[in-house]
């Protein structure tokens, strides 16, 4: 065993009752406040609460570089990934409108970018290594480097709660060639024709995509070669994870461990939450996902999963972008339950 253990239970349901109990006694037709009613429902149970609260909402976004991207199986050139995350230390990328906006603070985390970053306060500095191994032919990390990505997820979220008492956290990501691996994990996981689990990414055209798809298929072959056909589920997520998208299941688990909100975003980030709930079910129950997303395969995968997103804005940008448009809904359901009035208290004729 590669990993910690992680004491990740379902919320205890005990109190279902109750918290359905008051939502219906607000004062509105039974039911009609929808989904926010649903989410309302989960978050309480979360929090073990009939008066949750959002507290201290932080966003991590963990930033690394692919081996595989060395294959072009992504639009873009690997320095986009250093350069995106100096831009974030600017302000000036599509995360920092979206934490600005909703009040996130961001941390941002170098867990294996292709350069040195270390001038950039801003950024912490949690290097694996520059980028992982090519997965075509190699696994992408050893044993000791997945270890190592799943505590500075862990690590991350204790200092979210520390800094902020943060009971809510979104996760992001900034990875060149990161649609790879999610397809893959996607495939193997969900036991999906991997055809069916590749797409445009950044923005690749018809050939392109085909191009990427027949890398991924013989990176799965020489994968089998070398791990059999039944390797367990920390096998495939080491054998082709980025350090970002380990760290994430590292911060999904704890997250989860400490009955903390995750909100989870596009098609990589619903990929970890797919590896994440391969190695803890229970997990799944702290998860918000905030939209279904353009990529290909982002439907099936949330369908694998069970979610039911709260947006469908055919984004495509990753970073955690689309979580954090979900908040206010979020926000919403939260206010819902603690802020209207009830039929014991408007002086409205109960008819039910
Ligand atoms: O989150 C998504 O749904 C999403 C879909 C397509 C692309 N992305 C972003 O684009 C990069 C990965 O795309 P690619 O084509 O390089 O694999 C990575 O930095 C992601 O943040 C993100
Ligand atoms: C410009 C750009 C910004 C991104 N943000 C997340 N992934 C990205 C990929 C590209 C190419």
């Amino acid at each position: 065993m590669i990993m910690k253990n992680f004491e990740i239970k379902a919320p205890d349901n005990s109190i279902k009752e109750d918290i359905i109990k008051k939502i219906d006694n607000l004062n509105k037709p039974k039911g009609s406040l929808g989904r926010l009613e649903s989410l309302a429902v989960q978050i309480c149970l979360i929090q073990q609460t009939l008066s949750p609260k959002l507290t201290g909402q932080c966003h991590i976004l963990f930033g690394s570089d692919h081996g595989v991207e060395r294959e072009n199986v992504s639009v873009s050139p690997r320095d986009v990934t250093w350069q995106q995350m100096i831009n974030f230390t600017r302000g000036g990328g599509g995360v920092n409108m979206f934490c600005r906006q909703h009040g996130f603070r961001l941390y941002l985390v170098d867990t294996g970018v292709d350069h040195d970053l270390t001038e950039y306060k801003e950024i912490i500095n949690r290097k694996i290594a520059n980028g992982t191994a090519n997965f075509r032919y190699e696994d992408a990390m050893t044993e000791e480097q997945f270890e190592q990505a799943i505590n500075i997820g862990c690590e991350m979220v204790d200092k979210c709660v520390a800094d902020n008492g943060c009971n809510i956290i979104c996760l992001g990501e900034m990875g060149i060639a990161n649609t790879s691996p999610s397809s893959v994990w996607m495939s193997l996981f969900g036991n999906i024709e991997l055809e069916e689990c590749v797409g445009a990414g950044a923005g690749l055209d018809s050939p392109g995509i085909r191009h990427k798809y027949e890398v991924l298929a013989d990176a799965v072959r020489n994968f089998r070669n070398r791990h059999g056909n039944t390797p367990d589920p920390t096998t495939i997520i080491r054998c082709f994870g980025g350090f970002e998208m380990v760290s994430t299941i590292g911060a999904m688990l704890r997250a989860a461990e400490r009955h903390i909100i995750i909100m989870v975003d596009g098609f990589i980030m619903t990929a970890c939450a797919l590896a994440a709930s391969m190695l803890y079910p229970e997990v799944k129950n702290y998860m918000i996902f905030g939209h279904k997303g353009d990529e290909t395969g982002h439907r099936k995968m949330l369908e694998l999963l069970g979610a039911k997103p709260l947006l469908s804005l055919g984004l495509r940008l990753g970073e955690g972008t689309g979580a954090l448009c979900a908040f206010p809904i979020i926000d919403s359901s939260v206010r819902m339950i603690n802020e209207m009035n009830n039929f014991d208290n408007a002086n409205i004729t109960k008819y039910f």
